[in-house]
């Protein structure tokens, strides 16, 4: 049988981690070991696919910045594109791996197998989890199947999609969840299992793009809270941003104070889409008397729904039109 070719784009985290001894899981550095030092950690890798790999950063993934999303996306799609990749396997660090997950399955227009790994241990520790996952996802991404649905993360066993996938523990290996949609899939002995895919526009279905573009518009965050103050809206648009994506309270609340704040911001054309603090359920179109149109962030978290404001307003700054986008994604 001919092995499926997979190529491994390396961007650091702890599953490329080292401490100074095996006993410690906290301190250490991540982003440390090289592509080459990792597959040797996992050998068993090349029993089941052929593997090629190439370091295209290495770094702790706390410093991710937009412009090396940008960059990778170009990587993916590279890599995407050739005749003699089958499937492509990002490893990268846990802690902004949903949000470059998410960016990749809007703007990576392929049908072929990405999977994003990383762990949760260092490689230097004792019951270090990232060779297996390496493995894991080494396995989906050899699985012609795994491309029907966008870019996956493998993690611990379970495979999650890019639109529902969360960090939900700090430090735990059983961190990757889909608390709201469930898992597409579970990965057991090497063979992986999918049970379900996501509606919602990804990889090959995805008018969203980044071709062509050398900065992404932009876009903050703004977490509501008991005592918030309006002045931060204000410096949000001091600093240029083209939209504002508030987490706000239960089903997408803003103090009264903030709103007044928002909708002058709406008048410079500086659009809001509401996503709720709660984690859970879906935030819907609002419009008040006075015609404020907010953006509804459906059921994303705001660090997602952050991405797609600022794809979609590659395309339009209409807040019905940019709406659709929420809709579709
Ligand atoms: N478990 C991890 O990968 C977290 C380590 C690091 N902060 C990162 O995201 O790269």
């Amino acid at each position: 049988m001919t092995h499926a070719h997979v190529h491994i784009i390396a961007c650091g985290g702890t599953i490329a981690g080292k401490a100074e001894s095996e006993k410690e899981l906290i301190g250490y550095k991540a982003g440390k070991l090289t592509i080459e030092e990792l597959l040797q950690s996992v050998p068993e890798v090349t029993e089941y696919a052929d593997i090629t790999g190439e370091q295209f950063c290495n770094m702790d993934s706390t410093n991710m910045t937009e412009d090396l999303w940008l960059r990778l996306a170009r990587c993916v799609e590279a890599a995407a594109d050739r005749a003699d990749v089958d499937g492509i396997v990002i490893t990268h660090g846990t802690d902004t791996m949903e949000e470059t997950a998410y960016f990749l399955n809007l703007v990576v227009h392929s049908r072929k197998p990405i999977v994003m790994v990383g762990s949760m241990r260092p490689a230097t520790a004792l019951s270090a989890d990232g060779p297996l996952n390496l493995l894991d996802a080494v396995h989906i991404a050899a699985c012609r199947q795994a491309g029907e649905y966008g870019v996956l993360v493998a993690m611990n066993g379970r495979i999650c999609g890019a639109r529902s996938v969360e960090k939900t523990d700090t430090t735990h290996v059983d961190t990757f969840r889909s608390r709201q949609m469930g898992y597409m899939g579970i990965i057991q002995n090497g063979i992986p299992y999918f049970y379900q895919q996501s509606l919602r526009r990804h990889t090959y279905l995805s008018q969203l793009s980044c071709q062509g573009i050398t900065k992404l518009p932009a876009v903050c965050i703004v977490y509501c809270y008991v005592g918030m103050s309006p002045a931060l809206i204000r410096a949000a648009v001091a600093s240029g941003v083209q939209g504002i994506v508030t987490a706000g309270l239960g089903h997408g609340k803003i103090p009264e104070a903030v709103l007044k704040e928002l909708k002058i911001a709406a008048q410079q054309g500086i659009v809001t889409v509401c996503t709720s603090r709660t984690l859970g359920g879906i935030v819907s179109t609002t419009e008040d008397d006075s015609g404020f149109f907010r953006i509804a962030g459906d059921n994303l978290p705001a660090h997602k729904a952050k991405i797609v404001l600022q794809l979609a307003l590659l395309q339009t700054r209409d807040p019905n039109t940019l709406q659709q986008f929420f809709d579709l994604y």
